[in-house]
């Protein structure tokens, strides 16, 4: 089944601040010995803008460098080359505290993300307590953002363990919320997760951008869930963004030969709202 894109507009105009400039980023891991030094050039010459409130999905196969791309902007790998911009200011100049409370990260299997030792309230309030927020504050945003990401009070004093991995990843995406983040790096959200529970975890992507103003960088194997989450696409082959275009141009007509041969196997995704 096609799905095509989510039916409620984008809330992102042509003077919407930009949060995101990546400029030309090259970045080539190293690995071997003095006398058998391999190259892996993981991004090359990649650059990228997104404005507040723009839902972006990096699409294109294993191996082409999303994730690198993805941890570039979290802060957690450096660049060979090149420059990021977030919400204004040099990536450079954060520190990692400072980063964390402007980008956040959802990742492919909650299940590894959160401390199965802890319960959901002790993961929840953990970043803020890192953040220097009062407890009364971090009360309220746990209530906030448990009740954002549709889960009930009650399940506060549970451990992930006793949680399905659909109610984990909302977990996951609760504890992103919780320092009131700008920008979501959302990689591989859902293919983790069975289908039908896939399509709940995107209509609440998908509502959450809205209620909070979120833009969002989303990683996807799925062309199915670019073309149902984003404004617009980047097409990533071997380090490279090698078409980005608006979604509705290229779902109808993507220009690049690499672009359509994947996009003619577009696999289906079922219970998603229209
Ligand atoms: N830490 C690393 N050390 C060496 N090479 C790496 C490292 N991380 C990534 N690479 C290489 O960089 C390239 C891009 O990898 P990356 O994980 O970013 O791709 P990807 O598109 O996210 O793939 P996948 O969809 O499988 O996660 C690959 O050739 C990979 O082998």
């Amino acid at each position: 089944m096609y799905i095509g894109p989510a039916m409620t507009g984008s809330p992102v105009s042509d003077t919407s601040p930009m949060v995101i400039e990546a400029q030309d980023l090259t970045c080539v891991f190293s690995s071997g010995g003095m006398f058998s030094r391999q190259k892996a050039v993981a991004l090359n010459n990649v650059s990228l803008s997104a404005r507040k409130g723009e839902s972006i999905s990096i699409v294109g196969e294993s191996g082409s460098g999303k994730t690198t791309l993805a941890m570039v902007l979290l802060g957690l790998q450096p660049v060979t080359a090149g420059s990021v911009h977030i919400a204004g200011k040099a990536l450079s100049s954060y520190s990692r505290k400072e980063l964390a409370r402007v980008v956040q990260p959802v990742f492919q299997d909650p299940y590894s993300t959160l401390n199965p030792r802890q319960t959901i309230r002790s993961i929840l309030t953990l970043p803020l307590i890192v953040h220097g927020e009062s407890r009364n504050n971090g009360e309220k945003r746990m209530l906030q953002a448990m009740d954002a990401v549709g889960m009930a009070a009650r399940h506060l004093d549970a451990f992930p363990s006793q949680l399905s991995g659909g109610q984990r990843q909302r977990i996951a995406i609760a504890r992103a919320l919780m320092v009131r983040p700008e920008i979501l790096i959302c990689d591989e959200p859902t293919s983790a997760l069975d289908v039908s529970v896939q399509a709940q975890i995107l209509n609440l992507l998908t509502d959450i951008r809205r209620e909070f103003g979120l833009t969002y960088i989303l990683i996807t194997h799925n062309f199915s869930v670019a073309e149902y989450m984003a404004d617009r696409v980047c097409v990533m082959l071997k380090g490279e963004i090698i078409e980005e275009a608006a979604a509705q141009d290229f779902f109808r007509s993507a220009s690049h030969p690499y672009s359509r041969s994947l996009l003619n196997a577009i696999p289906t995704l079922e219970g998603v709202d229209r």
